[in-house]
């Protein structure tokens, strides 16, 4: 994706740590962006996983797939891609072009937590003995982790953001939780997609906070069967989708590591996280 990709400058690029609602993301992306192609009740969300709409810029690694030739593929405008790379590993083209890159991540334990749990069931099943999570937090905390250091990765997009606001939205799973009307306002402006006073009043935000909701999507035929090319499973992508669901599954201690740690990498910086 490195060496092939060439960004458009009307692209819009979702960045992400896994297990950072990508998955959510994507649905509102190509819900607002598309949303006077496709009515609600018409919207290809309804029978497709999200992850299918808007494609993953590393294909091959995930899926095995080739990397398709995007010229070919008939995207709706704005081409919408997503990717788990650092700020400074992003292909060139997508630096240098005016394309936009909306970054979200969430809590750091709460990203844990989930990654840990999609891991271990992906490897062991269900039932999986979750005595190994201390380890994996540990390693977790010495930087080992897929995409490495988290710190890295939000402090890469953190400072681009600080750096070019109009390049960068840097955006946080607790705050779209805590009000999603005044966000899915925030990322439409951002995209040039902005809601007319006339869409407001028709409740077009509410409907496509509605459709992209956890509940609404977890619950779709689409979403809760079948898997992406035989390896991942569609339910996969919709766990819980709470915030502090860590408190079930960590300790005070480990809570308190953590604080500590973000306090120490994040100092200066400005970035606060809620738990
Ligand atoms: N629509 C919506 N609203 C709120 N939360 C949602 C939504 N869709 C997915 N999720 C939650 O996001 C977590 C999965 O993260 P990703 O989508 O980034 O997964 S992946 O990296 O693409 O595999 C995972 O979080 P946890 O529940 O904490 O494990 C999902 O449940």
């Amino acid at each position: 994706a490195r060496k092939h990709f060439k960004a458009k400058d009307t692209d819009i690029i979702l960045s992400t740590m896994p297990k950072s609602v990508t998955t959510w993301l994507k649905a509102l992306t190509f819900s607002i962006a598309n949303r006077s192609v496709f009515p609600i009740d018409q919207t290809p969300l309804l029978t497709s996983s999200p992850h299918m709409l808007v494609p993953f810029l590393e294909l091959n690694v995930y899926w095995g797939q080739e990397i398709p030739d995007l010229e070919t593929i008939p995207f709706p405008n704005p081409r919408i891609f997503s990717t788990n790379m650092h700020f400074k590993l992003l292909p060139d083209s997508i630096r240098e072009s005016d394309c936009r890159i909306i970054y979200i991540c969430r809590n750091p334990l709460d990203q844990f937590v989930s990654h840990f749990l999609f891991s271990v069931e992906n490897k062991f099943g269900k039932d999986a003995d979750l005595a190994a999570i201390n380890e994996a937090f540990e390693m977790y905390c010495q930087g080992i982790s897929s995409f490495g250091p988290f710190w890295d990765h939000i402090l890469g997009y953190w400072n681009a953001h600080l750096e070019n606001p109009g390049k960068v939205l840097f955006l946080k799973y607790e705050d779209l939780k805590e009000d999603i009307t005044f966000q899915i306002k925030k990322i439409a402006e951002f995209m040039g997609f902005p809601f007319s006073l006339e869409e407001e009043e028709q409740g077009l935000i509410d409907q496509i906070s509605g459709l992209c909701s956890f509940e609404s999507l977890r619950n779709l035929a689409v979403n809760r069967t079948g898997d992406i090319n035989g390896i991942l499973k569609n339910a996969s992508f919709y766990r819980k989708g709470q915030v502090g669901d860590w408190t079930h599954y960590l300790t005070p201690a480990m809570a308190e590591c953590m604080k500590k740690l973000m306090d120490s990498k994040f100092e200066g910086s400005g970035l606060m996280f809620r738990t």
